[in-house]
């Protein structure tokens, strides 16, 4: 933190910011709405119904295995340009210093495009996918656990507890992520600043034969820093919204 304040100043901490804040909405309208429509095919049960009828962990787990699935493939691209932009740590434009690779997010993605064609933009969607199918439905059975736990049968959820439920989902998830989460990075970032891999096989062997099996864990504390407050919100809107509109 203390080398990108100096040598990048406040803004870089925003860097390829404003793809995600784009894609944010569609990643979660797919992946919320692919989880309450796979549970309302498995069980019949509309979101609010289900507070009466709760769907068992097994109809959860596959529902969010399968909203994580289909989720990874909507976000793979503006992922790998979040994670090509943030890795450009050349220092903001000084006089004479190197210019970075990418002006910006589309024109990184307009770079990519020309440079690997469309499949290139998909760099990295293999490891993004087998990182979220599992952790996703992680992440929905721990908030519908930690719910159940705190809520009278039959009932809503106070926001007290859909806040605590959602930031405990989203470190959970995040955990059981991290993982594959650093090795779909490598994959995004082969051929530019890492080696290039033969595969997500290749890149989890050679990453743990070059720097020990700690590697899988980098990234692991800021990542669950930021899941508690991010997802406990995350989760308020979506009850919230549901009530509102369900
Ligand atoms: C499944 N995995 C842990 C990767 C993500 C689940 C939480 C996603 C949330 N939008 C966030 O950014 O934290």
């Amino acid at each position: 933190m203390v080398k990108t304040y100096r040598h990048e100043s406040l803004l870089g901490f925003f860097k390829g910011m404003s793809f995600p804040i784009v894609s944010i909405a569609v990643v979660n309208s797919v992946l919320f709405g692919v989880y309450s429509n796979t549970l309302l095919a498995l069980t019949a049960t509309s979101h609010q119904q289900r507070r009466a009828q709760p769907p068992s962990y097994m109809h959860i787990f596959v529902a969010g295995c399968t909203s994580g699935f289909l989720q990874a493939y909507c976000l793979a691209p503006f992922d790998l340009i979040k994670v090509r932009l943030q890795n450009q740590t050349e220092p903001r434009a000084k006089p004479g210093s190197p210019q970075p690779r990418y002006r910006g997010p589309v024109h990184c993605a307009a770079s990519i495009f020309q440079e690997e064609g469309p499949r290139g933009l998909f760099r990295g969607a293999w490891a993004l996918t087998l990182r979220d199918t599992p952790t996703v439905g992680i992440y929905f059975i721990t908030y519908e656990c930690l719910c159940r736990q705190s809520t009278p049968e039959g009932q809503n959820p106070s926001s007290a507890t859909v806040l605590v439920a959602g930031g405990f989902a989203g470190i959970t998830s995040w955990v059981a992520a991290t993982p594959l989460d650093v090795i779909k990075a490598r994959m995004q970032m082969a051929g530019l600043k890492q080696r290039a891999y033969q595969g997500v096989l290749d890149c989890i062997v050679s990453s743990a034969r070059q720097e020990g099996l700690g590697v899988f864990f980098r990234g692991l504390t800021i990542n669950s820093a930021r899941a508690f407050p991010v997802n406990a919100v995350t989760f308020l809107s979506y009850e919230y919204l549901l009530r509102l509109w369900g």
